[in-house]
């Protein structure tokens, strides 16, 4: 084609300068926005009335401020909607005009004929009139699921193509007319196919419909959402997160949402979604997070980690509570000025015997027996008096010696650490705790006197890798029991067994909801953990079977989502790839007859991307050059190795004079990171460099599902080198 200038053209041209246009003046709108935000905030105190109201109303400003921060390089907007004209009547069933829009319907009189930039932020101009509405509105909700079946009122949708800020391009699907690209549209490939580096960034511009169902249900919906590597989880998680913040922002802010993920590595590499989307307030945190009343000092070997992460633990606990309420033994004789009150053992064993049946958290409950023998007490005192006695009298008698010292006796102050302290070092305390619950065994193991299930010599002949692997690292110490509960090295699961306990003591706080990643590897006692902050909201729980590497991995969502108090959760599935290309995808796959799990099969959206595996003498050596060839292109590069190989590596690439970082430094500058296996979970690198993935499967006894999680963190090459054979199921 020559390159006649047509009408066309010229129309395009013209389209594209007014878009450009309305972008330079949304941004001088939004500046201006952010100016009178930051005059309020520096003026704030000034028109505050005390200086409580001056502090709330300065975090207010401030966050105000913060919200409306704009990046020039992400776009301010990223599509349009043009409303046709209103025809026709409105289906039966559908919201009339005027009624309030809640997104649901497909009738959108009230936008006939208007046309909205949809982006990530509402921004106005000084009338108020909107330049740009925020994704989340109601009405932004055609620019994800109309369709040209279902049009919703939407003559054309436009969605603009950005480089670096800049707005290069659109591509606009004429609904009113039956055109609908999908997920043909160059704008979502070029998307999906940018060459990743840094942190993950949001995909607003991009979202799926089915996402967007998910990231739109209502806050009241647990939601369990199974999907293959790369399908969205975390992004459909977070996403769900900054709607719901929009929609229910006094009360989410009031209660918080909760992001929970499996490494401080993962969380950094999410960190900045949410803020990128004007939400700077959200709680992210690992469960060793949540979990953290007690350092951990020590490890637990895995078969004692096994145990104390078992769903009955939880039981053992609470009967370990249960057991230090005692039965009242005499009664209670309190001198008070000329006057001597007693209170016989009857009444005593009632208030026990009524508070115990309450089922209260323990601490509450031994307050409510303090206040019920006060009670008692007042009773008499009015009717030797004929007056109701004081408050000061009240508290004095809560605190007498004699009401103490029963309190003591019948329901005892505990601490967290205090009870699972005990229940460790008495054996007779856990086996009454444990009677029927878990074997000799396994309370051996709990007091660190058994020897581990399969602990043969590591270092004999005919010992599995997995043992040779393991006999390599220090050997496990368990918890150090020490006098007191201070002076104990806990491990990882006694903080999870101590946050059992604690919720049995007090009543935790909760979270309006709360988004879990990865969640897969949680163990019944982690959801649990979970569980507790969230009983009163709701859930998002992330995973893929698949991928679950921990001992306890779930191999059913159900299970997880009763240990989560979320049973009637529906589980959504997520089919559709959007980072690893469709080779790399069919190569992975054939483990996954081998992972024993039941999950869907997903398809990749991408055909581009490419695959080579090669035998090789030298590990070393051909990474190093498989490095440097991928340093061709544009995007990062992640060499993923078993953990024990990574620090050879990054030394044979330092001494061929590679820069490299690992990826605990985020910030690092360097394209090349080093990447134990048991790390990359949720992570994505454009060239992946897997080396050895017999040595990553030998390392852990779920190592080919590792195996699974590091062959799929590629989006656009994968290059797998092995010197020993290939783990059969890939061979
Ligand atoms: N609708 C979309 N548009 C553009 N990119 C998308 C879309 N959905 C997901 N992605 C991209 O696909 C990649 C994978 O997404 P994400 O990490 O959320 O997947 P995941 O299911 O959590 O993967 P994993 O199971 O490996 O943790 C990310 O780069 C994400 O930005």
């Amino acid at each position: 084609m020559g390159s006649t200038v047509t009408a066309l053209d010229l129309d395009l041209d013209a389209d594209l300068a007014a878009e450009r246009q309305h972008l330079a003046t949304s941004r001088a709108a939004l500046a201006q926005m952010r100016q009178r935000a930051e005059a309020l905030f520096s003026t704030g105190d000034q028109v505050a009335g005390d200086a409580y109201a001056a502090e709330t109303l300065g975090r207010t400003l401030a966050r105000r401020v913060a919200e409306l921060a704009d990046d020039p390089t992400t776009p301010l907007f990223f599509g349009r909607l043009d409303f046709g004209p209103a025809t026709g009547a409105p289906p039966a069933d559908d919201d009339r005009p005027g009624d309030p829009d809640d997104g649901t319907d497909g009738w959108h009189a009230d936008h006939a004929g208007r046309r909205y930039h949809v982006g990530r932020r509402h921004v106005t101009d000084d009338r108020g009139e909107p330049l740009v509405l925020d994704w989340r509105a109601p009405v932004s909700r055609s620019f994800y699921r109309a369709s040209a079946r279902d049009p919703q009122g939407v003559a054309v949708r436009r969605r603009f193509g950005f480089s670096n800020g800049t707005l290069t391009s659109f591509e606009d699907e004429r609904l009113d007319r039956g055109e609908e690209l999908g997920t043909a549209s160059r704008i979502l490939t070029a998307e999906i196919e940018r060459p990743r580096v840094g942190p993950m960034r949001d995909i607003v511009a991009t979202i799926q419909p089915e996402q967007d169902e998910l990231v739109r249900a209502d806050l009241a919906d647990s939601i369990c959402v199974q999907g293959a590597p790369g399908t969205g989880k975390t992004a459909v998680g977070l996403h769900r997160a900054a709607y719901l913040l929009y929609l229910h922002r006094e009360r989410l802010r009031r209660s918080g949402v909760l992001i929970v993920g499996p490494n401080r590595t993962f969380l950094s590499y999410i960190a900045a979604v949410l803020p990128a989307l004007g939400e700077v307030e959200v709680e992210q945190a690992t469960v060793e997070d949540l979990v953290a009343r007690v350092p951990v000092r020590a490890v637990d070997d895995p078969a004692v980690a096994a145990v104390k992460h078992d769903a009955r633990m939880a039981e053992v606990l609470r009967r370990a509570v249960d057991a230090y309420i005692g039965e009242p033994a005499e009664p209670i004789m309190v001198s008070d000025g000329s006057f001597r009150w007693r209170i016989g053992l009857d009444p005593l064993h009632r208030v026990v015997e009524e508070t115990r049946r309450e089922r209260l958290p323990y601490a509450t409950g031994r307050e409510r027996v303090r206040a019920r023998v006060v009670a008692l007490l007042q009773r008499q005192a009015e009717a030797r008096r004929a007056e109701s006695p004081s408050d000061a009298w009240l508290r004095r008698m809560g605190k007498a010696t004699p009401v103490t010292a029963f309190l003591d006796a019948v329901w005892p102050a505990l601490t967290p650490e205090g009870l699972v302290h005990a229940l460790l070092g008495d054996p007779q305390r856990l086996a009454a705790a444990a009677d029927g619950l878990l074997d000799a065994e396994e309370q051996a193991r709990l007091r660190g006197l058994a020897t581990p299930a399969g602990a043969a010599d590591p270092t004999a002949v005919g010992a599995t890798e997995p043992a040779r692997a393991s006999a390599r690292r220090p050997a496990p110490a368990g918890t150090k029991l020490g006098r007191t509960p201070k002076a104990t090295k806990w491990t990882a699961a006694d903080a999870v067994l101590i946050d059992e306990a604690a919720g049995l003591i007090e009543r935790p706080g909760g979270f309006g909801h709360v988004v879990v990643d990865e969640a897969q590897d949680l163990s019944p006692m982690q959801c649990r953990v979970i569980a507790r902050r969230s009983e009163h909201g709701s859930i998002t729980l992330l995973g893929d079977l698949a991928q679950g590497t921990a001992p306890w991995a779930a191999a059913d969502w159900r299970d997880s989502l009763r240990h989560l108090g979320k049973p009637d959760a529906v589980v959504v599935p997520l089919t559709v790839g959007f980072r690893v290309p469709a080779a790399v995808v069919a190569f992975a796959n054939r483990l996954l007859p081998a992972l024993a799990v039941d999950v869907p099969p997903a398809e990749s959206l991408r055909r581009d991307g490419a695959l080579d595996v090669r035998t090789v003498d030298d590990l070393a050596a051909a990474t190093v050059a498989e490095v440097r060839a991928a340093l061709a292109f544009d995007g990062s590069v992640a060499v993923i190795a078993a953990d024990d190989a990574v620090g050879d590596l990054r030394a044979a690439l330092d001494a061929a004079g590679v820069d490299t970082a690992t990826v605990d430094e985020p910030a690092a500058t360097a394209r090349v990171t080093v990447v134990p296996a048991t790390l990359v979970k949720g992570l994505e690198y454009d060239h992946v460099i897997v080396v050895e993935p017999a040595a990553i499967v030998a390392a852990e006894p779920r190592g080919l599902h590792r195996l699974y999680v590091v062959l799929t963190r590629a989006v656009s090459r994968l290059a797998v080198l092995h010197a020993r054979p290939l783990p059969a199921p890939l061979g």
